[in-house]
């Protein structure tokens, strides 16, 4: 079920603890559900059948978990401050990365996340932000060859994406983040989402678990999730995902592809099989080898493993051990 990953064996010596998703779903308790189906519909990606029951099976445990950390964090902090006898230092907003493949669904659980993270009283003001706005710009990366490789580690604007991490994690206010445009395919020029100073940022991306190789000339350099204070990836078998994206693209033509604006605007108007042959294209040569290269190494670096099953539905959770 978890393919090669050694790790993700049920031994003790596992890092792993794993959990049926029916297992999972007794962990939330008493757990309020604040969401409406109204909602979740709202919330989920275009494809994803995601379902109050979904909400309740999974993301109910998941945001139980993460507000008793966010909890932890803060209790931390106000202790420190009375040890350092400092009641000046600023709170600084509690970082969940959210990483995997392209197609995965990382957007849903983003926004049920933030939903429903922000009816918790330790948290009422969380944010989310995605990593498609540190990508540089489509100009920038035709002039260096690499629109065959957006998504890849070299096709993101790192320094900005570390930048923009440490002025949260110091507790900066009003910090900007660069936004990307599905539609155009391109990151929207002079356009920023600002960052006020949340009890939790969401921070996602299929880059964000990545280590860099470190420098020879002895440098420090941080990796993305120095920043994160806790980390989720999102799994599921490639032949799903590829099933996810190429369906994902082919109905995409019916609606976003449709609007002349649109980057993939041509493809609306081939026949089936072609825009299909396409879709294919584009996960054969550009997300597939990004996940088998980039993304799937990530995947035992994360704190909280969902694994989907077909249609979506989480079938299996494997949590860190402490
Ligand atoms: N070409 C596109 N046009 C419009 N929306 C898109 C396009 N590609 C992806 N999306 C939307 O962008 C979001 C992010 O997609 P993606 O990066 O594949 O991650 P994930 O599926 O894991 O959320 C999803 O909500 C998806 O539906
Ligand atoms: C924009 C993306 C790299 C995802 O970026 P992310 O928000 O995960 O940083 C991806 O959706 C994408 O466009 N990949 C390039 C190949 C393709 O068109 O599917």
């Amino acid at each position: 079920m978890w393919e090669t990953i050694d790790q993700l064996s049920p031994s003790k010596y596992s890092p792993y603890r794993l959990f049926s998703a029916d297992e999972w779903a007794e962990f939330r308790a008493d757990t309020p559900l604040t969401l409406t189906a109204e909602e979740v519909k709202r919330l989920r990606s275009l494809g994803d059948p995601i379902d109050l029951d979904e909400v309740r099976r999974i993301y109910l445990s998941l945001s139980r978990l993460l507000s008793a950390h966010v909890e932890a964090s803060q209790l931390l902090f106000r202790q420190r401050q009375q040890f350092l006898k400092m009641d000046d230092a600023v709170k600084t907003p509690f970082i969940i990365g959210v990483a995997g493949s392209v197609a995965v669904g990382k957007s849903t659980t983003a926004r049920v996340l933030k939903e429903l993270l922000a009816r918790w009283p330790s948290s009422p003001k969380v944010d989310l932000v995605t990593t498609d706005g540190f990508l540089y710009p489509n100009s920038v990366l035709r002039s260096q060859n690499l629109m065959e490789r957006k998504g890849f580690p070299d096709s993101y604007d790192v320094g900005a994406v570390l930048r923009f991490l440490s002025s949260i994690k110091a507790g900066m206010s009003n910090v900007r983040a660069p936004v990307y445009s599905h539609l155009t395919y391109d990151v929207v020029p002079g356009e920023y989402i600002t960052i006020d100073r949340p009890d939790i940022l969401i921070f996602e991306g299929i880059n964000v678990l990545q280590v860099r190789d470190l420098p020879e000339d002895g440098k420090t350099v941080p990796f993305v999730s120095d920043f994160f204070d806790f980390s989720i990836y999102m799994d599921a078998e490639t032949a799903e995902i590829r099933k996810w994206y190429i369906d994902r693209f082919m109905r995409l033509r019916e609606t976003a592809f449709r609007d002349p604006q649109s980057f993939f605007h041509r493809y609306s108007q081939l026949s089936d099989d072609a825009a299909r042959s396409i879709a294919e294209g584009l996960w054969n040569n550009i997300n597939l080898k990004n996940l088998k290269e980039n993304i799937l190494p990530t995947r035992p670096r994360a704190d909280l493993i969902l694994r989907k099953g077909a249609n979506h539905f989480v079938e299996e959770v494997a949590l860190r051990k402490i």
